[in-house]
């Protein structure tokens, strides 16, 4: 576990953030200049708040009042930046053994075999970083960190310099780390990459933490939903794949019933995001629609917006989904709290990048 409390004064911007991240992979998640790598930085060494205390796996890495002030070196913080900073003179086996250099004798972790294993880079040991794609560079420096045998992971925007499919070449990889031992503090600007790899997101805005928890519980809360982007925002439910029908589509079951996809990874249980603005509700059972997917629930809260429409929340089992819809639709439907509904997704609306393994 994680713990991160700090306060710091930069005149113009002030930092004042408490937050805990367990194992598994924490999502810092806000807005350009929400202070999310000020926060990264100050748990990596590389800055010094004023006031605060960080501890890691029950280790005080900082704290004010005692005084303690680990060096970067010291902490065992294994970095991924956006940018990957591998050794251009050196081999990639090279750069990887660097990070082995500072592992301490008796650290667990996996040893050089295992990740290179894990990320795939086997066959790249011998050429140097100039010669690596980018989502190459980034297993190297992804494996260059876990070598080091760190406490925890920082991994800042590790994707935004990737495009599309780099990114999905790296993203199962990163989705592994989250059942690793350690914690994981991920710094993303991407809401779909959130929903895919965290199990506890903290949401900073203007430097203070606004809400944390669960990502299930955090991305289905229709007061939050507006920070995520009104056209991206969506919440994530629990599936299990039950088969592939005839016609190719693959059968998932959820509290709220089957959902049908065309694409999924094969695993058993499955995180499936559903975007708000991809779900239309009714109060009757719909018939003779081309869309497939129907989920069934009852709705728990309505949060009205501004510009005429509401994020609506409901309860599928115990979890939730959101719906983008206008408040014409709320009054014309009758919807509130506690009334049962069914919520309409379109099949095509659900890609295989929605869908995680867990
Ligand atoms: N050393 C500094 N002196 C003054 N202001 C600073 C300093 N470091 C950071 N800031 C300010 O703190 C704020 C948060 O910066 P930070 O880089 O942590 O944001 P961020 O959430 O990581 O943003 P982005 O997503 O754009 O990387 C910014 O307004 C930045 O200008």
């Amino acid at each position: 576990m994680l713990e991160v409390s700090l306060r710091h004064d930069f005149g113009s911007f002030s930092v004042d953030v408490d937050f805990t991240a367990p194992k598994g992979v924490t999502a810092l998640f806000g807005a350009s200049g929400a202070g999310k790598t000020t926060v990264v930085n100050a748990v990596a060494g590389l800055f010094r708040p004023a006031q605060g205390r960080i501890t890691a796996e029950g280790v005080t890495l900082f704290d004010t009042d005692k005084h303690i002030n680990l060096p970067p070196r010291k902490r065992r913080v294994g970095y991924v930046f956006q940018e990957p900073r591998l050794f251009p003179h050196m081999s990639v086996r090279s750069n990887l053994l660097y990070g082995a250099r500072f592992a301490p004798r008796d650290a667990t972790g996996p040893d050089f075999d295992a990740v290179i294993g894990m990320l795939g880079i086997g066959a790249l040991l011998d050429r140097r970083p100039g010669a690596l794609s980018g989502g190459e560079k980034s297993r190297v420096s992804l494996g260059r960190a876990l070598l080091s045998k760190p406490r925890m992971l920082l991994m800042d925007e590790p994707l935004a310099a990737l495009d599309a499919p780099r990114r999905e070449e790296i993203l199962p990889f990163l989705e592994s780390l989250r059942d690793a031992g350690m914690p994981v503090l991920l710094v993303s600007h991407s809401i779909a990459e959130v929903a895919r790899l965290a199990s506890t997101v903290v949401l900073l805005s203007k430097g203070r933490v606004i809400a944390s928890g669960p990502t299930g519980e955090i991305l289905s809360d229709p007061a939050l939903a507006p920070r995520f982007g009104a056209g991206e925002a969506g919440a994530i439910i629990t599936a299990h794949t039950a088969g592939r029908d005839a016609d190719g589509l693959i059968r998932l079951e959820t509290a709220g019933g089957p959902v049908w996809v065309t694409d999924a990874p094969e695993a058993a249980h499955l995180r499936l995001r559903i975007q708000a603005s991809d779900v239309i509700l009714s109060r009757e059972a719909p018939a003779g629609l081309s869309a497939l997917n129907v989920l069934t629930g009852t709705i728990r809260r309505i949060e009205e917006e501004a510009d005429g429409r509401a994020f609506v929340q409901i309860a599928i089992g115990d979890e939730a989904i959101l719906s983008r819809v206008t408040l014409r639709s709320v009054r014309a439907l009758g919807l509130a709290p506690g009334v049962a509904c069914h919520a309409i997704v379109k099949s095509v609306a659900v890609s295989r990048d929605d869908l995680a393994e867990i």
